[in-house]
């Protein structure tokens, strides 16, 4: 593909090409936000892999982590190149630029491309460990993905969102061509029992266990070692397709595997958990009924004080690295999503979420913010980046 002006065209969430400036700028952006700290060990550089690095909370953790703390290792994604036809995906570019703040804070650490469900994966990323790092410190699960190939059975499981039990009717947001909000009421229909168990498949604790399997079958676990995968719990505006929906019984699964997981890693000192984090715009998060309503409203109620991704992510290095006393709930669960779930915060969106018309929800919702946080997702709308400069899209994968 020749150098050419990136534009943001698409339909409704999803736009077709990604602005490598502007992907680049959010990640140096977000490592300035993540100002240096000193973990409780001293100082000794910790080894982490994490499985999601290129987007959302796995992008985050990263670059928090090695901003923070000088955390080197690896970062796995799924991401596309860039083609004849489009630019790669935003995750392609944002991991460049993930690889430059890497090097340039002296933190060795490699990415890789690839399906995290398949054994290739697990067998090229668990040498590339043994061989420059000897064993690893952290892992952080943070994948969101729509489909999975038990690498067993050779089964295509799909997920899906939808509510268990019965029909959920509830409000969303949408935006026409010309980006005019609209409010709509949709009727979700319930998953069947094969869906639930097909999106438990997916997004439940499975890989995540089978990651820790490969790992220890291959004596790379160091003394200490701590796992945490990511879970989302949320409002009751939203529970009836999330929590208590097919996602929710996945989200409940990778809770179950944690307590699983953590009796076999006790053996060595380590501990498994899962992280609740609060509700942000990510790729996977715009895909789910109801949740650009409810995100739109939180921010139109919070405001400056939502917590993002980044403030999350540093929360849960801190604690992690002993800077910060671990704030787990009574289900052994990190909690970084208590700005969300605050009673007064709940209130406030509940009522607002009662009242939106298609007139008033300009109002009550930070509509704006959220349009521009999807455009961000793919590198659009950043400040300080030249949208009118001609730009290469054709920008290899960083060197493992
Ligand atoms: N977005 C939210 O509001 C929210 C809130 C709390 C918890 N979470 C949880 O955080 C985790 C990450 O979600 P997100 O919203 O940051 O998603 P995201 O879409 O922003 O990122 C998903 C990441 O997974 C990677 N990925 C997808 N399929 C893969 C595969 N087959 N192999 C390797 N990597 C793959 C992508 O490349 C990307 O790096 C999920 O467990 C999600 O439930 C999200």
């Amino acid at each position: 593909m020749t150098v050419r002006l990136i534009q943001p065209t698409g339909r409704g969430f999803l736009l077709f090409d990604s602005h490598p400036d502007g992907c680049a700028r959010l990640v140096t952006d977000m490592a300035e936000r993540a100002q240096p700290a000193t973990p409780a060990n001293g100082g000794e550089r910790p080894v982490a892999l994490i499985i999601g690095s290129s987007s959302g909370y796995g992008l985050a953790a990263t670059v928090a982590g090695i901003s923070r703390y000088g955390v080197q290792g690896v970062g796995l994604c799924f991401e596309r190149p860039p083609t004849e036809r489009r630019t790669a995906t935003a995750g392609w570019y944002r991991t460049i630029a993930t690889a430059k703040l890497a090097e340039e804070a002296g933190s060795d650490f490699a990415f890789v491309n690839g399906d995290a469900f398949t054994d290739t994966t697990k067998d090229d990323v668990l040498d590339l460990i043994a061989k420059r790092f000897g064993g690893i410190d952290y892992l952080i699960y943070s994948v969101a993905a729509p489909r999975r190939t038990d690498p067993l059975t050779g089964v295509v499981h799909q997920s899906v969102i939808q509510p268990i039990g019965a029909e959920h009717v509830t409000k969303t947001l949408e935006f026409d061509s010309d980006g005019t909000p609209r409010l709509r009421e949709i009727h979700a229909q319930p998953a069947t029992a094969e869906e639930t168990a097909d999106t438990v498949k997916v997004m439940g604790g499975e890989d995540w266990s089978r990651w820790v399997d490969a790992l220890d079958s291959r004596g790379l676990i160091r003394p200490g070692f701590t796992t945490v995968a990511l879970s989302y719990i949320g409002s009751h505006l939203t529970s009836a397709i999330y929590r208590q929906g097919t996602i929710g019984a996945a989200k409940l699964h990778l809770e179950s595997t944690a307590s699983a997981l953590g009796g076999r890693l006790s053996t060595y000192g380590g501990r498994a958990l899962t992280s609740v984090n609060g509700a942000a715009v990510t790729q996977a998060s715009t895909a789910i009924p109801g949740i650009a309503l409810y995100v739109s409203l939180l921010r139109g109620v919070l405001g400056e004080d939502m917590r993002s991704p980044l403030d999350q992510s540093i929360d849960l290095w801190d604690q992690l690295l002993g800077a910060a006393p671990l704030d787990v709930d009574g289900q052994g669960r990190i909690r970084l999503d208590g700005w969300e779930l605050a009673e007064d915060v709940q209130a406030a969106v509940t009522e607002r979420w009662k009242v939106a018309t298609a007139d008033t929800i300009g109002d009550l919702a930070d509509i704006d913010w959220f349009r521009d946080e999807v455009r961000r997702l793919y590198g659009f709308e950043v400040p300080n980046v030249d949208y009118s400069r001609l730009c290469d899209p054709d920008l290899p994968w960083p060197a493992a």
